[in-house]
């Protein structure tokens, strides 16, 4: 029999573990998850963005708008940083990070510390903003290579049963 060839590719992949992972985001506007690879091709860190542990998904609201205070801004870990911290191996030198939404500068400066070498990204929806551009600024400088993913599959179907 020959073998299948609509099997998908390591990018696509591993951009699935980050999107799966990003529908455990309780964000109701704006779900991200993200996926670390090391070189041998074996996924050490997931994340997805949320609240850190013990802070009360009921207590703290999901608003955009208003005082920062009261918004989800201040509370919400990134998706990215979330992999990062949840990573099982102690070193993520050389690693490629999988994410569904470029990185902000904060997530950003984690993920040159960490010793990520590259990122591959979905969308790029805020990249007019200043904290985009400062990441883009500081990939540039740390040499931290970034492009988009244009997947092959529109779509992936997940049967759980
Ligand atoms: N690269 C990113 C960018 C954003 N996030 C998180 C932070 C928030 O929970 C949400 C963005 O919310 P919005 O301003 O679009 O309502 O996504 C992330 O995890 N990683
Ligand atoms: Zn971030």
């Amino acid at each position: 029999m020959p073998k299948r060839k609509d099997y998908l590719s390591w990018d696509e992949y591993f951009m699935g573990v980050a999107v799966l992972s990003s529908l455990r985001s309780k964000d109701p506007n704006t779900q991200v998850g993200a996926c670390i690879v090391n070189t041998d091709h074996k996924i050490v860190g997931v994340g997805y963005n949320g609240f850190p542990i013990g802070v009360d998904d009921d207590e703290i609201p999901w608003e955009r708008e208003g005082e920062w205070l009261e918004t989800k801004y201040p509370y919400v870990c990134h998706a990215e940083l979330n992999a990062i911290l949840n990573a099982i191996s102690s070193s993520l030198k050389g690693c490629t990070l999988y994410v569904g939404l470029f990185p902000c500068n904060e997530c950003a400066k984690a993920i040159i510390q960490s010793g990520i070498k590259e990122v591959v990204f979905l969308s790029d929806k805020y990249s007019e903003a200043d904290n985009t551009k400062a990441s883009k600024l500081m990939f540039d400088k740390t040499g931290v290579a970034y492009r988009q993913l244009i997947p092959q599959h529109g779509s992936i179907l997940l049967k759980l049963s």
